[in-house]
């Protein structure tokens, strides 16, 4: 029978669920009756929809597996239920952590039924070679970039070479200095700092919990500082991944790859924007921030640049600390401190990064065979790879769970990260459909993209929905 309408009934019950245990989790300090109504009215139509996925896990000649899954959470739910209840009235050995832990495990146990089902309809309908990793990455390389010339004749920096352009040639002057500040904005990965902007400022919105105030001169010095540190270490990766970007598409037109921003110079900008970062981190916040600061551009130029990206296929996994500490930086700023809050939204974002970046990974899989990076969708596969963004973005909802929990984050908080997380795993689901397509296809290719879209809506939606709730309500 209908294999899709179990999958269907899989991710409702999953986004169900988590919608209970963010909503008890988050909202459990300060519970209204009419958050507490609404758990328990909540909790019995999911209850409803356990029940009739577990039928119809049943009747459809699914795998085993999930129809073990389904059943098993059908009956730890009444028990669950039970815990809930009990809590409620005040019955000591159920206090609300044996719910929360009753909670998460109906949610993992249902996401990996999700998993299993979504692997097994796949499965069925795919050629197996379209799903196994890229034989030789060594492929041949890109079209050579524009200028195509060596690396190593890049210190010989082709746009300070012809300095004395004609005096009636003023458009063309201003052309080549509109292209140079292009190119050095580009050097600064400009695209990634909204996000992680975000992430400070939500960082400083955790802080205020603990009374310390919200000045603007230490808003706009953090962010300021951040900035430029993320500009510089952006421009150090550019210049140290210069070979290997001009073997992928995606890459191969980048400022230093095509020799329009000479590596001395490109060096030399990267350590200009990092001074003043530093120096604007330690005049107008704190040495603690700065510090974090530091170590972020130190941590993705040197530690995921240099050590980690090259060289494993955990580079990314390992590498997404460098992404988070702005949750830490945006903290201290504000508190001189790093406390548990910062150190959760840091959690949530660490988690965040795998189920993010392996979509871009899939989509880009054959550029990254050619450049000899050790991606997991290059290693491993496509199929292999979305299993772990799923697991990825289970951890990540339970963390965000738990920062709601030992925060004062309320109903809103529960309700961004429950609707847009459901936005996320259906995104992912959604992979699936391309079951049959070359793992290179455009299908494939495509699906990956809205997936990673959907990764940065929801940490962007989280975040502000923070903001809002720690600075405006
Ligand atoms: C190891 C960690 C990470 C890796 C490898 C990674 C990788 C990437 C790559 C390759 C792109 C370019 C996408 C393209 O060419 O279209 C990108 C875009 C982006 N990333 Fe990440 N990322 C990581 C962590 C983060 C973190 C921690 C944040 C923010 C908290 C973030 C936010 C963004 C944003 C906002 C974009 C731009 C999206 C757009 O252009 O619409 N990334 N990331
Ligand atoms: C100072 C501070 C807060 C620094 C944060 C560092 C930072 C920008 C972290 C995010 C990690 C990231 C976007 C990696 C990009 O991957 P990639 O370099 O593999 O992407 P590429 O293939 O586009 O080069």
């Amino acid at each position: 029978m209908d294999r899709p309408r179990l999958t269907t009934l899989l991710v409702r019950s999953v986004v169900g669920t988590y919608l209970l245990v963010a909503l008890g989790a988050t909202a459990a300090a300060d519970a209204g009756p009419i958050v507490t109504a609404g758990h328990h009215l909540a909790a019995v139509l999911v209850g409803l929809l356990l029940v009739v996925t577990a039928v119809v896990a049943r009747r459809s000649g699914a795998s085993p597996w999930v129809a073990r899954g389904t059943l098993a959470v059908l009956l730890v739910y009444p028990v669950q239920a039970g815990i809930g209840l009990a809590g409620a009235s005040g019955f000591a050995p159920f206090d609300g952590r044996l719910h929360l832990l009753g909670g998460v495990a109906v949610f993992g146990t249902l996401l990996v039924t999700l998993l299993v089902q979504l692997e097994a309809t796949t499965l069925a309908g795919i050629d197996a070679e379209s799903s196994s990793p890229v034989a030789d990455p060594s492929l041949s390389d890109v079209a050579s970039p524009s200028t195509g010339a060596d690396p190593s004749s890049a210190d010989a920096d082709p746009s300070s070479a012809d300095a004395d352009p004609s005096p009636a040639d003023v458009a063309t002057t201003a052309d080549a200095l509109g292209d140079r500040l292009r190119a050095y904005l580009e050097l600064t990965k400009p695209r990634l700092m909204w996000l992680l902007c975000l992430l400070a400022l939500a960082g400083m919105g955790l802080a205020t919990a603990t009374g310390a105030a919200l000045d603007g001169v230490t808003v706009v010095a953090t962010l300021a500082g951040g900035v430029l540190a993320i500009g510089a270490a952006g421009t150090f990766n550019h210049v140290y991944e210069r070979d290997r970007d001009r073997k992928m598409r995606r890459t191969a037109d980048r400022p230093v790859a095509t020799d329009r921003v000479g590596v001395r110079r490109a060096i030399a900008f990267g350590i200009g924007l990092v001074t003043v970062a530093m120096a604007i981190m330690v005049a107008f916040v704190n040495v603690l921030a700065a510090a974090l600061t530091a170590a972020a551009v130190v941590y993705y130029a040197y530690v995921y640049t240099v050590l980690l990206k090259p060289t494993t296929r955990w580079n990314t996994v390992i590498g997404g600390g460098s992404g988070a500490l702005p949750a830490l930086i945006g903290y201290a700023a504000v508190t001189g401190t790093v406390e548990l809050p910062a150190i959760l939204l840091a959690v949530v974002v660490f988690c965040w990064t795998p189920a993010h970046f392996y979509n871009l990974a899939i989509a880009h899989r054959d550029d990254y065979a050619r450049a000899d990076y050790p991606m997991m969708p290059v290693l491993e596969g496509v199929t292999a790879t979305r299993r772990r963004i799923v697991g990825w973005l289970g951890v990540t909802l339970l963390a965000a769970v738990l920062l709601g929990g030992v925060t004062d984050l309320g109903v809103p908080y529960a309700l961004a990260t429950t609707v847009l997380g459901g936005v996320f795993v259906r995104s992912v689901v959604r992979q699936y459909a391309t079951a049959g397509a070359h793992d290179d296809s455009e299908a494939v290719r495509q699906a990956a993209y809205r997936s990673f879209h959907a990764s940065n809506a929801y940490l962007g939606g989280v975040l502000a929905v923070i903001l809002l709730e720690t600075l405006v309500l």
